[in-house]
C-alpha cells in the first residue's frame, strides 16, 4: 500500500485548513497570555505569607495539574447544564476550550514564575527598601522583570504545548486542525494522508511561533548585551551634559542641631537568639563612625536595624530629632520609609540590579521618588555621580560587564543618587580582591572629606583608623569599646577595653 500524495498535498489548498490553523493560533495565543497573566497571580497568592491566600492558591495548582485536560474540558462545556446562565459563554466549544486551557495552563505557569520570583536574590529586594521603594515598586521595577527574564524559556515551551494540547478541544467540536482532518477521513478512509497534513500544520505552527518567542528570549537576555566603555571624547560630551549633586552637609557645630542617629537599647533577636542586647549609640551629623569586632558579634545586623532591613525587638531609633524606628507594632510605615529616603546603604555584595544599565541603576530611586522636576535632570545628575565614582565612561554597560570593585563604585552612586543625609556601609570592600579595595576606599574617604555622616563595618582596621571620628568594638551584641581613633593609636592604656581591641586587631592584622 502506498500514500495518496496527490490528495495529501491537494490538503496545503483547503481552506478549511487555514481557517483551522487561524482558531488554533488565536486559542493558543489567548490561552498562553491569560494563562501567565492568571498563573502569575497564583504564584504570588502561593508565595504570600497570607494563609488565606497561600492555601487555596496551592490548592489551585495542585487540582487542575491533577486533572487531565480532557475532563476539563468536557466538564466546562456541559456547565451550562448546572449553570444555565453560562450557557451564552461556556456552551460555545471555543470559549469552552479557551478557558479550559487558561485554568489548566495558570496552574502550570503558576510553577514556572514561582520558580522565576523565588530565584532573584534576596539582596535585590534589600537594595529596593534600602533606596525607600515600596513593596509593589520593588516587584514591579525589580523583581518581576528579572524573574519574567529567568521563566522565559520555560514558558516559550509551554506556548508548545498549548499548541498540541488545543488539538484535544476537538472533543467539544471546535473546528481546530485535528477536527477538520477527522471529518475529512471519516468520509474518504485517507487516515494516514490526513494526519500527516495535519502534523504538517501543527509542525509549521509550532516553528513559525517558537522562532518568535526564541528571538524575544534573546532580545530579553541580559548577559548577550555588551555595550562598549565610552571613548573620551564622548564622556566629555555626556561631562558637560552633567548636573551636580548638591548636598549641603548639616553643620554640628549649629545650635541645636540634633544628633544625626539616636539609637535607644537597641534589641534585636533570632530566634532564642539574642543578637543586639540593648545597643545604645549617638551620630553626631558629619561623623564618621566605624564598626568593628569579631564575626558573629552583631555588626552586620547593627547597621542593617538602621534602616529597617532588620526589625528591632525593643528600643527606639531617632533620626535627626523625629521619630522613626520603633519596634514592629509601634512603627509607623510611612515615617519609616521618608526616613530611609534620607539614609543610603552600600551593601557587602553589592547588590545593583542586573537588568538595568550601570545608568538606569542610579537613576531608579530619584525616577521612582520623583526626586527632580524631569527624567532628563536626574540623568545629568547621575552622571555627576557617575563621574565623582570615575565610572562616566561606563554609564551605558550592564552590572555584569564591570569588575568588583567598579560595581561597588556604582552602588555607591546610587546610594547617594537620592542625596542622604547618612551613609551606611556594610563591610564594603569584604567581596572584592585586594587590588579593588583602595578604588572604593578612596570614593569613602572623599565622602568623609566632604562631610557626609557615616557608619562603616568593616574589617579594614587601617582605614577604619584612618577615617573615622570613631571607632566602636562590638561583641556578644554589645558595644564594647567606643574610641577615637586617637585614643586607640597614642593613649590605649587610658582607654576602657583596650586590652580587648588590641587582642582583636592583632588576630585581624
Ligand atoms: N537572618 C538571620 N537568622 C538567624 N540568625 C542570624 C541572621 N542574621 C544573623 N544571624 C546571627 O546573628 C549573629 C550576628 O550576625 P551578624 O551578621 O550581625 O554578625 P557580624 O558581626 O556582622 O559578623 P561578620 O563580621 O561575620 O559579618 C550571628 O550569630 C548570626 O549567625
Amino acid at each position: 500500500m502506498s500514500l495518496d500524495w496527490e490528495y495529501f498535498f491537494s490538503l496545503f489548498t483547503m481552506s478549511a485548513f487555514y481557517e483551522a490553523c487561524v482558531i488554533v493560533i488565536i486559542l493558543s495565543v489567548l490561552a498562553w497570555s491569560f494563562g501567565a497573566v492568571f498563573g502569575f497571580v497564583v504564584a504570588c497568592g502561593k508565595l504570600s505569607e497570607k494563609k488565606w491566600l497561600s492555601i487555596p492558591s496551592s490548592v489551585f495548582v495542585w487540582f487542575f495539574r491533577s486533572v487531565p485536560l480532557l475532563v476539563v474540558l468536557v466538564f466546562v462545556y456541559n456547565m451550562p447544564q448546572l449553570f444555565p446562565s453560562t450557557g451564552p459563554y461556556l456552551g460555545v466549544p471555543f470559549f469552552a476550550g479557551l478557558v479550559s486551557l487558561v485554568v489548566t495552563e495558570a496552574a502550570y505557569m503558576a510553577e514556572i514564575h514561582r520558580s522565576g520570583l523565588v530565584s532573584v536574590a534576596k539582596g535585590q529586594k534589600e537594595a529596593g527598601h534600602a533606596l525607600s521603594i515600596g513593596f509593589l515598586g520593588v516587584q514591579r521595577i525589580i523583581i518581576i522583570p528579572q524573574a519574567i527574564r529567568v521563566s522565559m524559556p520555560a514558558m516559550v515551551n509551554e506556548f508548545v504545548t498549548i499548541i498540541k494540547l488545543s488539538s484535544l478541544v476537538s472533543a467539544i467540536s471546535l473546528s481546530e486542525l485535528l477536527q477538520v482532518g477527522q471529518r475529512l477521513y471519516s468520509q474518504n478512509f485517507l487516515v494516514l494522508e490526513t494526519l500527516l497534513a495535519v502534523a504538517v500544520y501543527y509542525v509549521a505552527i509550532v516553528t513559525i511561533f517558537s522562532s518568535i518567542l526564541h528571538w524575544a528570549e534573546r532580545k530579553m537576555d541580559i548577559s548577550l548585551r555588551s555595550p562598549e566603555a565610552l571613548s573620551d571624547e564622548e564622556c566629555e560630551v555626556l561631562r558637560l551634559q552633567s548636573i551636580a549633586v548638591t548636598h549641603t552637609p548639616i553643620d554640628p557645630m549649629q545650635k541645636g542641631v540634633p544628633n544625626a542617629l539616636f539609637l535607644q537599647k537597641i534589641k534585636k533577636s533570632y530566634g532564642r537568639h539574642e543578637v543586639l542586647k540593648g545597643i545604645d549609640l549617638k551620630v553626631k551629623p558629619g561623623e564618621v563612625l566605624s564598626i568593628i569586632g569579631p564575626s558573629g558579634s552583631g555588626k552586620t545586623t547593627l547597621i542593617r536595624t538602621i534602616n529597617d532591613l532588620e526589625k528591632i525587638d525593643g528600643g527606639e531609633i531617632v533620626l535627626f530629632g523625629e521619630d522613626f524606628i520603633k519596634p514592629k507594632a509601634l512603627s509607623n510605615q510611612r515615617t519609616v520609609f521618608e526616613g530611609i529616603k534620607r539614609i543610603g546603604m552600600v551593601f557587602q555584595s553589592f547588590n545593583l540590579f542586573p537588568h538595568k544599565t550601570v545608568l538606569q541603576n542610579i537613576m531608579i530611586a530619584p525616577n521612582y521618588h520623583e526626586k527632580n522636576d524631569s527624567v532628563s535632570e536626574t540623568e545629568a545628575q547621575a552622571l555627576f555621580l557617575l563621574d565623582r565614582v570615575g565610572l562616566l565612561a561606563h554609564a551605558y554597560k550592564y552590572p555584569h560587564q564591570l569588575s568588583g570593585g567598579q560595581q561597588q563604585r556604582v552602588a555607591i552612586a546610587r546610594a547617594l543618587a537620592m542625596s542622604p543625609d547618612i551613609m551606611l556601609f556594610d563591610e564594603p570592600t569584604s567581596a572584592l580582591d585586594p587590588e579593588m579595595v583602595g578604588e572604593v576606599l578612596k570614593v569613602i574617604q572623599d565622602l568623609a572629606k566632604e562631610g557626609m555622616t557615616m557608619i562603616i563595618v568593616t574589617h579594614e582596621m587601617e582605614f577604619a583608623l584612618s577615617v573615622s571620628d570613631r571607632v566602636i568594638m562590638m561583641e556578644n551584641g554589645v558595644i564594647q569599646v567606643d574610641a577615637s581613633p586617637i585614643d586607640i593609636i597614642e593613649n590605649p592604656n587610658n582607654m576602657e577595653g583596650f586590652e580587648r581591641v588590641k587582642e582583636f586587631m592583632g588576630k585581624i592584622s
